[in-house]
């Protein structure tokens, strides 16, 4: 019972006190081996906490008294019950004696048909681990370093750790077909080795990080500074080339370390992160990998940056907060709307595209939601005009884990129509799914989506840009 007194603290932090979700989650929860599972619950508590909250006052009515005083632990046990896995709460107590009395009445409230299967064994999507090269010389250096060094005990545990996930590498991992050194598990793999020990994604070695995450720096990178790179590298009359790049919006860091060990000893990764607890965790995740040399973190509004302090950044990855709805466990994707989009993959004759598809969950979005999506339009595309103002940019990737054009396409065409030197790349000829070609932007193509119900990972969209 005590771990959903904790979890109904927390709740009450986000939906009475009106804390922000990952914000206040990170604080609670952060290192803590019991944060996947905060964040199930959580998210679905603080989604359905007005109704849980009307279900309670109701049973208070019937029972004609307060019989349920904390409304926060009602909603976790009321989550527990009936949205977990496990469908059952554990311990006792009065308050989970009025749930199994009133079980039918808060089903029959809540809409839910208590025999249907349970709808988490729908779209599944894949686990991605992305193994870290540490070829950096900084990192090459701290390697070797810690390799020569006598082990602590604490040391020949995270070696065992590494091995442990290496072996389920080996055995069971797909190395991805595009991103080097990517490796995709099964989900059902993945959760069986973590449930018996979580300990080892504390490994230096590795990152937990979607394919459709790590896409657009490798993008950057392959499609865009490699071949620049190689460009001016074969004017003889040019040193080798040194440049550095901006992170505009860094926190946790994924695609910050990403590009600093891709950047291989040729400069510096700046990281840009507003908020102070998410860049305390940028910040730890980079010393911890060992990237603290290559890349320096800076707790700065990105837009209020003086531009003239960076005259050696040439390369920018911009990835702003976004409204996060390819995420499927997102909070504004429930479980009925995946169903519906199983219903339409397997409906041959008239399956509906993914442009339709974004465009009709758009549609079903009270009106809270479609302007809060429209205002994170207008805050990216302000993130993209401040970094059209470096005096030496020559590209950049743009990149969200939202499905909707409006925060997608339409901030390309929005940005392009502002920024007239700068021009799209083609992102990844290989990729099947494809950006949206829109009326205002016929060669959204361009760009790459993540379709999150057929790519088997997170909803995502990413555009490449280049000085023309
Ligand atoms: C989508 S997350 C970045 C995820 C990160 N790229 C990764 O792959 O790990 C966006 C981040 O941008 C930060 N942010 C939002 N506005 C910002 C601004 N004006 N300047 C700097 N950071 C900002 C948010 O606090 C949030 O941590």
């Amino acid at each position: 019972m005590n771990k959903y007194i904790s979890y109904s603290k927390v709740l009450k932090q986000i939906a009475v006190d009106k804390g922000n979700f990952k914000t206040v989650l990170f604080r609670e929860y952060k290192g803590d081996s019991k944060l996947k599972e905060a964040y199930g619950i959580l998210i679905k508590a603080v989604k359905n906490y007005d109704k849980i909250v009307e279900i309670g006052q109701l049973i208070n009515q019937k029972e004609k008294k307060n019989v349920i005083g904390n409304m926060q632990l009602f909603c976790i046990l009321v989550i527990e019950q009936f949205y977990s896995k496990k469908k059952k709460i554990e311990g006792g107590g009065q308050l989970k004696k009025i749930i199994t009395e009133n079980k039918d009445f808060i089903a029959g409230q809540l809409n839910i048909d208590q025999n249907a299967e349970n709808s988490s064994n729908l779209i599944k999507q894949d686990v991605h681990v992305r193994w870290i090269s540490k070829q950096s010389t900084e990192n090459k250096l701290k390697k070797e370093k810690k390799e020569s060094k006598k082990k602590s005990s604490e040391d020949k545990m995270q070696i065992e750790d590494d091995n442990r996930l290496q072996n389920l590498m080996i055995q069971k991992a797909e190395p991805d077909d595009i991103i080097e050194n990517l490796y995709t598990l099964n989900y059902n793999d993945y959760q069986a080795v973590i449930s018996k020990d979580s300990s080892v994604l504390d490994s230096t070695d590795i990152v937990i990080q979607s394919k459709s995450s790590a896409m657009p720096v490798y993008l950057l990178f392959k499609n865009i500074i490699d071949s620049q790179q190689k460009q001016s590298l074969s004017d003889a009359s040019r040193p080798s080339k040194q440049f550095d790049i901006i992170d505009c919006c860094s926190a946790p860091g994924n695609k910050t370390m990403q590009a600093a060990e891709y950047i291989k000893g040729r400069g510096k990764v700046f990281a840009f992160e507003k908020n102070q607890q998410r860049f305390e965790l940028l910040q730890e995740r980079v010393q911890k990998y060992g990237f603290d040399k290559v890349i320096s973190c800076l707790n700065e509004d990105f837009l209020s940056i003086d531009v003239s302090q960076y005259p050696n950044v040439e390369y920018f990855v911009a990835d702003p907060s976004c409204s996060g709805t390819g995420m499927l466990n997102h909070i504004y994707f429930d479980e009925d709307q995946i169903k519906l989009e199983e219903e339409n993959l397997q409906n041959q004759q008239n399956k509906k595209s993914f442009m339709e598809r974004t465009q009709q969950i758009f549609e079903s979005y009270d009106n809270k939601m479609k302007q809060r999506i429209i205002g994170l339009g207008q805050f990216q595309l302000k993130i993209l005009n401040k970094l059209a103002t470096f005096p030496n940019i020559k590209a950049f990737s743009y990149s969200t884990c939202s499905i909707h054009q409006q925060e997608n396409e339409d901030v390309v065409f929005k940005f392009l129509q502002e920024n007239k030197s700068f021009e799209l790349v083609e992102a990844c000829p290989q990729w099947k799914t494809r950006g949206f070609k829109t009326k205002s932007l016929p060669d959204g193509n361009k760009c790459i989506r993540f379709n999150p119900f057929e790519d088997k990972s997170d909803g995502f969209f990413v555009a490449l840009f280049q000085k023309k």
